[in-house]
């Protein structure tokens, strides 16, 4: 049962976070060009798990204009790399402006321009700490195995959308897009190699540690 005040719980959680300049201006310039940034307590939940597991080397597909980056960027260690993915060079170079005005120099950030299908492949096994797919959940189904080849044991995987609109929670919902949402996390859900927990922060967030 959901208590009937539980929508107000919800905005007041995503009114919490207080986004850095940087940051709000970054949103601004995303919802602008039309990237659907991830919201406040979305960034806030990515910055809290990079944080907690010490992330130095985290990768992400769906820079956008740096949003989720820069709350990544502000969780991870000082000798930290954040590896962004991102098929549009536009996005990019806004991404790249908001990482300089925040003061992340180049070494901290590494921006790859490409589709993710093409490009994860090519990158380390067991090598990153976090992954974040910020991309629709029929993208994410089909990069999520690359993504958890990439992560360390322990390496936490990190999946936005998985409430796809408030749809996924509605049984009589089949579009392509809620199915795909809904498949992806139990199939997370249910892989003993994975520590699954969903977060109901922004449009929904999947979380998942490698256990092996
Ligand atoms: C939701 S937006 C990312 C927003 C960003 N994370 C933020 O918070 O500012 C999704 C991004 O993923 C990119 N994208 C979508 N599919 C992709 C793919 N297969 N490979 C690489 N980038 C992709 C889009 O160009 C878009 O910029």
């Amino acid at each position: 049962m959901v208590a009937a005040d539980k929508t107000l719980s919800w905005s007041y959680t995503e009114e919490f976070p207080v986004e850095s300049e940087p940051t709000a201006q970054a949103r601004l310039r995303g919802i602008e060009l039309g990237t659907d940034p991830v919201s406040p307590a979305t960034g806030a939940a990515l910055r809290m798990l990079a944080a907690a597991g010490g992330a130095k080397s985290v990768a992400e597909v769906g820079t956008g204009t740096g949003v989720s980056g820069l709350w990544l960027l502000a969780g991870m260690g000082a000798d930290g790399v954040l590896t962004t993915i991102d098929v549009e060079p536009e996005f990019q170079r806004e991404a790249r402006r908001a990482f300089d005005e925040a003061g992340y120099p180049g070494s901290h950030t590494r921006i790859i321009q490409g589709r993710a299908s093409d490009v994860m492949p090519r990158m380390a096994a067991q090598s990153y700490d976090m992954v974040v797919l910020d991309v629709s959940p029929q993208e994410a189904a089909e990069l999520v195995v690359q993504a958890v080849r990439m992560l360390r044991t322990g390496g936490v995987l990190a999946i936005t959308h998985a409430l796809w609109n408030d749809h996924v929670a509605d049984p009589a919902r089949r579009d392509a897009t809620t199915v795909a949402a809904r498949e992806l996390g139990k199939t997370l859900r249910d892989e003993e190699g994975l520590l699954t927990s969903l977060l109901p922060v922004g449009d929904g967030l999947l979380v998942a540690v490698r256990r092996a």
